[in-house]
């Protein structure tokens, strides 16, 4: 012990300074996620938009109709954002970024839908006060999430609705706008590989059919069937192109020559993965038949950088939120061979998400 006391490397004057700006840093990022949602809410990104791209600082007061005593606030709160790249700023302008571009009303970037729920959601007081409550989550034996623990519900809970149908409503817009995000970037990548020639498939936890409506439309040939929570399901109109299916995955998934199985399984436990895709592994027929599943999900990789950072961001999430967890490659081989499945091809890695076909 004292051998190795002595050995400790007393960190130097300008490494305690450095290391006390981080700790700043470290205990007031919220306020970058609080200033992000305020702008959101202010409807900075569209704004700037419907200015053409560039704004001043007095055009965005004037649009967005605040007091003119507040610009000054205004201003600091765009300097952390313009800091953080959710805005990109000269002298006297602030401009749209990528992550700006995703959150203008009424403007599908390339398939991205609005992405304004999940920073609606994310930032929403019930998460946040699932995360505050994380210390003592720690310290009690249960296995609910933080999230459930503090709310008596689950994300996916229809009591949700009748606890506080606004948060639910925010939670369930978040899903459906991050769920459809990048899928038009996965048919173009490996749409071709994933789909041609396949006669059927079944989308599990499909929600509104969105996705199974883009397969369909770009392979006409497949006969599409989407699986959700009757509480979905009952609410989707018929639409003559997609076989809606109200049931529960946990108990069958309608029979197809693959299953799609998309942005599903990091909500779940590795048990609950295991569980799930034996239920896909039944729908499906032999390898030989063309019997397969196609996993979509985060993949998490050894990298660094921004990526590897939200990456294990939403790992945290889904701990404080759901039972889930983000996976790395060989977290999904494990899960994979243990429902039962001979073999997989990780297609592609399209951001932070890996599109697989798994085989019986
Ligand atoms: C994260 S969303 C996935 C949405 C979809 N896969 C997509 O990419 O657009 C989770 C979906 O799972 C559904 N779900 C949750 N539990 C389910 C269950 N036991 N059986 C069927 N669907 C379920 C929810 O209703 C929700 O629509």
């Amino acid at each position: 012990m004292a051998a190795e006391a002595q050995q400790l490397t007393v960190p130097t004057e300008a490494e305690l300074l450095q290391g006390q700006a981080d700790l700043w840093r470290h205990s007031l990022y919220y306020m970058t996620s609080m200033a992000f949602q305020c702008a959101v809410k202010l409807g900075v990104p569209t704004t700037i938009h419907s200015l053409g791209g560039a704004a001043s600082l007095p055009d965005l007061v004037a649009a967005l109709s605040l007091p003119p005593a507040k610009l000054p606030y205004l201003r600091r709160i765009m300097r952390l954002l313009a800091t953080s790249g959710v805005f990109a700023a000269d002298v006297v302008t602030y401009r749209l970024t990528p992550v700006s571009w995703l959150l203008l009303d009424s403007v599908a970037v390339d398939g991205h839908p609005n992405q304004t729920p999940i920073v609606l959601a994310a930032t929403s007081r019930h998460c946040i006060e699932a995360a505050m409550g994380l210390s003592d989550w720690f310290q009690k034996d249960v296995v609910a999430s933080p999230f459930e623990d503090l709310h008596g519900v689950t994300l996916f809970d229809g009591s949700m609705a009748e606890q506080d149908p606004e948060i639910d409503a925010v939670f369930n817009d978040a899903l459906a706008s991050h769920d459809n995000s990048g899928f038009l970037t996965v048919l173009r990548e490996c749409g071709g590989a994933l789909f041609q020639g396949l006669e059927s498939l079944t989308d599990c936890c499909g929600g509104d059919g969105t996705t199974a409506r883009a397969v369909v439309e770009a392979f006409p040939q497949i006969k599409c069937t989407v699986l959700d929570l009757p509480k979905v399901i009952d609410n989707v109109p018929a639409d003559g192109v997609v076989n809606y299916v109200a049931g529960d995955m946990f108990k069958s998934v309608p029979p197809a020559q693959a299953v799609l199985i998309k942005l599903v399984l990091h909500h779940w436990s590795d048990e609950d993965c295991v569980k799930i895709l034996a239920q896909c592994k039944k729908a499906i027929p032999s390898r030989e038949e063309g019997g397969k599943v196609i996993v979509i999900d985060i993949v998490v990789d050894s990298s660094s950088g921004p990526t590897h950072e939200a990456e294990l961001l939403m790992d945290v999430a889904m701990m404080v939120m759901t039972n889930g967890r983000q996976r790395d490659e060989t977290d999904w081989s494990e899960i994979f061979t243990k429902a039962g499945f001979s073999d997989y091809k990780l297609l592609k890695k399209l951001g932070a998400r890996g599109v697989f076909d798994v085989y019986p």
